[in-house]
């Protein structure tokens, strides 16, 4: 397989790339000045593209690349890449679920006790000595409270068990109700935040789903309610939440994605009830280990011509 060329769009764990770099003939698209550059050079070779949370395959480079067999994602949400264009042109897409769902479900756990136990705070009292000046106030019980999560699949689902550990009562919203589950449906996103006290963003970002987390579900929340978002930036309007912050509308918030990543609103960073990760959910050793090998599985799969391993499309 070493003649096929692999374009990879953005940076991955080293494994993922020395691995494609050592099956295939790779290319990497940060190498070249511009994507015009890339393209003239090497349209004709470029038979898959491996794409990630950051980076993925927009209609344009689709229509460009015009030996495209396959894009493989090195991640579950596939936001990145024109479903549709792969659809029309019968390109498979594939991605990676399941391996990471337990990762991110543990995530969210930590995220709402560091939120609400304000275990960073705490860390940062007494790094900075001012313990010996008196005790750290005291912070809000995570075990008992109503939690309701947007989007009930595999992610949101592992989330609720976990919470349902903390005796929990769990509620959600997803576009229908969940006939097998015992959980309580809301129709609405801001009948479910005007009756949980942890909002919990699970779902995948389409176009429905975007700025799900508006003004008027961050004001149904409310001054007691805080909002974790697992999920992508985009799914929350992010000038909207900083305001509710700033002017304490809003109990608080864990956010492990941004809508402009790697920038974050600077108003956050002097919050004390903001709790701020780097697009982390799935990040260890690992649960990117296996996503890696579902990438290059699903890739070596295809060029032998024998059934995906995780197919999207
Ligand atoms: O954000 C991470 C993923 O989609 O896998």
């Amino acid at each position: 397989m070493e003649s096929i060329g692999v374009l990879l769009v953005a940076r991955v764990m080293p494994y993922l790339e020395q691995e494609l770099d050592k099956r295939f003939k790779l290319f990497r698209a940060w190498e070249y000045p511009n994507r015009a550059q890339l393209l003239s050079q090497h349209a004709a070779a470029i038979r898959a593209v491996v794409a990630s949370s950051s980076a993925g395959a927009d209609a344009a480079l689709i229509e460009a690349l015009p030996k495209l067999e396959i894009v493989s994602s090195f991640s579950v949400g596939v936001d990145k890449i024109d479903k549709e264009k792969c659809r029309e042109k019968g390109i498979p897409v594939t991605y990676t679920p399941d391996v990471l769902t337990d990762e991110v479900a543990d995530l969210t756990i930590g995220l709402i006790l560091a939120l609400l136990r304000r275990i960073c705070e705490c860390d940062r009292f007494v790094r900075s000595g001012q313990w010996k000046r008196g005790n750290y106030k005291l912070t809000t019980k995570f075990s008992g409270k109503t939690v309701g999560i947007i989007g009930l699949g595999r992610i949101g689902e592992a989330i609720a068990k976990r919470a349902e550990g903390f005796k929990c009562p769990i509620s959600y919203y997803s576009r229908t109700e969940k006939r097998e589950s015992n959980y309580k449906y809301y129709p609405s996103v801001v009948e479910l935040a005007s009756n949980c006290d942890i909002l919990v963003v699970a779902c995948a970002l389409t176009e429905e789903t975007h700025h799900i987390i508006n003004r008027e579900v961050i004001n149904a929340l409310g001054p007691k309610g805080y909002l974790i978002n697992i999920g992508r930036g985009k799914h929350v309007d992010e000038t909207e939440l900083v305001s509710a912050l700033v002017e304490g509308r809003l109990g608080g918030a864990g956010l492990d994605v941004f809508e402009n990543e790697p920038s974050v609103p600077e108003e956050l960073f002097g919050l004390e009830n903001v709790v701020l990760l780097p697009h982390v959910g799935s990040a260890t050793v690992e649960t990117r280990t296996a996503m890696a090998d579902l990438v290059l599985g699903n890739l070596e799969a295809h060029f032998l011509g024998k059934p995906l391993l995780t197919p999207l499309i």
